[in-house]
């Protein structure tokens, strides 16, 4: 069967690479990379390293370019294309960029890490890359110190609800006080900065990083892109990693400056925001405005730092999550300062692929050692899909299913509402696969099996029994052993022995091919149960963070009703207080009225009592005088009836002593 020429059709996602590396290992090799007809290899085939002689199925598979062994970091960076990326990005004269994503898997160990960052002493990818860029930008880069014309119109240019700073900024609120100069531009001059981000300035014990001292080579100083030169650029820097199937912000330097790798991070959503509504963006990271190569290593290097303190914080390794390293390239008319457009150049490290099997632990590492496969065999099944659209299969790829895919394949396609504002090209999309051909063999061959382009499995032809038997009839001059019938049919009806060997041979040949076929069938059938192994895995993983979500759902229903029950009884609280307060304040002014209408009430009984009838007193009085006067009077003629029979001194000292004690019977005598 042949298999398509690996220049991939429009319709799949990404170009595929394949990148061997050095074995370290003394095991057999188990990949062999076939001489091309073309300038470079692009089929490889393995063969498992058995020595169980039933097993000899060969898969073969296509790859856009296969770079072997003694591939150098330059050689890749050419090779895989990553220059018309750039350029791409950039933009044509006059024209919007185009987004370009490049990401390496590989087995654990396999040099993903190496082609990617590259070592002490060789740059990686992403730096030669960074370096095209500033080179091809470098005259027309805008000034990126706060209150410079750019950064407001930069800030406000963002889509994605980001936190922007420059360079400068950053880099002296993670480190102190940097040393400018070792930092500073080739072309850009010292800038004061004016920015309120250094909340905590003073040394930090966090190393700097030190452009200089990082490797310089190899060199892009022969990579010359053109440039738009009626633009002015500005490139925006941003990092964060996706770990657990959440995503975290890598430059907020949470994790460095507490010094405490379980430091609690906040996740950010993968949305569309008020200002991106038609297009999903990672919303509230920590971008960093670079005026400078040199700014730019900078921020990687702590970014890388974030991601290797947060990794030692869940286990010792710090390839358990997926990096990316998203540069923006912002362009816009240098003369009309127009608005901005933004393409971006994403760089993803995505985690070791192998982890599950070999994660001994159980609780938490397993479960995201489990995570880790889940995302890479969700992009398993993307990448699968691409080599089936290119077979003719129209199936949706299904990258909506976990945070990996989701943001590595949205971007992929051209969003429906994006057409009717302007075109966004899909992006441009690159994988590295990283292997070793002397390594694990089942975690290599799963890899190579969702990644490739194309993929046939063969078995090679059993060496012909017959003809071994026919070459040793021959060799014995004819003598054939006994049991085996001889000759062809004569004419009486009678076989002879070299039909029967005819029909031997027919009979082997067809064995040897139903026995092939069984073996490609007995590899399908291991591969569909891998396959349904690892589905069911994920399923329950699923049910399990369904059951999760369900009782989270569950835990914030009751806290919200909690609240809400709390909130009311509250509210019927000061409603029952305020209505028990106007009812007092009721009685109270009743009270008041009743006391003052009783207050009223006994000062009318008093004033009777008080205040009598004035003529009736006056009768009273001129009543009792009246009585007085006729009781003198009365007493009076007693008292003369008692004279008349008395002596005339007593008479007398009864009518002095009466006269002095009673004046009105004095008045009434003098009457
Ligand atoms: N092509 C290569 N040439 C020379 N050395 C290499 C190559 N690829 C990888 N190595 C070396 O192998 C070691 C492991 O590689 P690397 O860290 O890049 O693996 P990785 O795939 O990123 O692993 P992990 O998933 O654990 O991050 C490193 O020391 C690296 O320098």
């Amino acid at each position: 069967m042949a298999m398509d020429p690996p220049p991939r059709p429009s319709s799949s996602l990404f170009d595929v690479f394949l990148r061997l590396r050095p074995s370290r290992s003394n095991d057999a090799r188990f990949l062999t990379v076939e001489d091309g007809e073309g300038a470079h290899p692009t089929h490889i085939t393995i063969k498992p390293p058995t020595d169980d002689k039933r097993k000899r199925a060969v898969e073969r598979f296509a790859f856009t370019q296969v770079f072997e062994e003694d591939a150098r970091q330059m050689e890749l960076f050419k090779g895989i294309g990553v220059v018309p990326m750039i350029e791409g990005v950039l933009g044509a004269n006059g024209h919007h960029g185009r987004d370009g994503l490049l990401a390496t898997l590989g087995v654990t160990g396999s040099g993903k890490s190496h082609t990617i960052l590259g070592t002490k002493s060789q740059r990686g990818i992403t730096q030669m890359a960074l370096d095209v860029l500033f080179q091809a930008t470098g005259e027309q880069l805008v000034q990126s110190f706060y209150g410079a014309p750019a950064f407001t119109s930069l800030a406000a240019a963002d889509v994605s609800e980001a936190h922007m700073f420059t360079a400068t900024a950053f880099l002296d609120s993670m480190y102190g006080n940097v040393d400018q100069s070792s930092f500073i531009s080739r072309g850009q001059a010292s800038v004061p900065d004016c920015s309120s981000f250094i909340t905590n300035g003073g040394s930090r014990s966090n190393k700097v990083p030190r452009p200089s001292t990082m490797p310089q080579s190899p060199s892009v100083d022969d990579i010359a892109l053109p440039v738009d030169e009626t633009a002015e650029y500005a490139i925006v820097i941003s990092m964060y990693e996706v770990y657990n199937d959440r995503i975290f912000d890598l430059l907020t330097g949470t994790v460095t400056k507490s010094k405490h790798p379980n430091v609690k991070r906040r996740a950010l959503l993968f949305k569309s925001t008020e200002q991106s509504p038609d297009r999903k963006v990672v919303a509230g990271l920590t971008k960093i405005i670079c005026g400078s190569f040199e700014e730019a290593l900078m921020v990687l290097e702590t970014g890388l730092m974030e991601r290797k303190v947060a990794g030692t914080g869940s286990n010792a390794v710090s390839s358990r999550s997926h990096g990316f390293f998203c540069v923006e390239v912002k362009k816009r008319d240098m003369q009309r300062k127009g608005p901005w457009s933004s393409s971006t150049l994403t760089i993803v490290d995505l985690a070791g692929s192998e982890r599950a099997r070999n994660a001994k632990t159980a609780g938490e590492t397993l479960a995201e050692a489990g995570k880790i496969n889940e995302s890479l065999m969700y992009l398993g099944q993307c990448m699968q899909m691409q080599s089936d659209h290119q077979a003719g299969s129209r199936n949706v790829v299904p990258f909506r299913q976990c945070k990996l895919t989701e943001l590595l394949f949205s971007n992929s396609f051209p969003s429906p509402s994006a057409r009717t504002t302007h075109y966004h090209h899909p992006q441009k999309s690159i994988m590295v696969v990283t292997a070793d051909a002397q390594g694990d063999f089942n975690a290599t061959s799963q890899i190579l099996r969702y990644s490739a382009l194309a993929r046939e499995v063969t078995v090679p032809r059993i060496p012909s029994t017959t003809s071994a038997i026919i070459s040793s009839t021959t060799s014995t001059s004819g003598a054939l052993k006994p049991g085996l019938t001889s000759g062809r049919t004569t004419p009486s009806g009678r076989t002879t022995p070299s039909a029967v060997l005819e029909e031997l041979e027919a009979a082997h040949a067809e064995i040897a091919r139903l026995t092939a076929d069984v073996e490609v069938f007995a590899l399908r059938l291991a591969e569909e149960t891998a396959r349904r192994k690892v589905a069911e895995a994920s399923w329950c993983a699923a049910e399990e963070h369904m059951q999760d979500l369900e009782q989270d759902i569950r835990d914030e229903c009751f806290a919200e009703t909690e609240a809400a029950v709390a909130a009311e009884r509250r509210r019927w609280q000061a409603a029952l207080d305020n209505e028990q307060d106007s009812q007092a304040a009721h009685l109270d002014s009743k009270i008041d009225v009743v006391i003052k209408a009783t207050r009223a009430q006994m000062r009318d009984v008093v004033k009777v009592y008080e205040d009598p009838e004035p003529g009736l007193r006056e009768r009273m009085e001129e009543l009792e005088r009246e009585n007085e006067v006729l009781r003198a009077k009365l007493e009076v003629r007693e008292r003369e009836a008692a004279l008349k029979s008395a002596s005339p001194v007593k008479k007398l000292r009864v009518l002095k002593g009466k006269r002095f004690e009673d004046p009105a019977l004095m008045m009434g005598l003098e009457d």
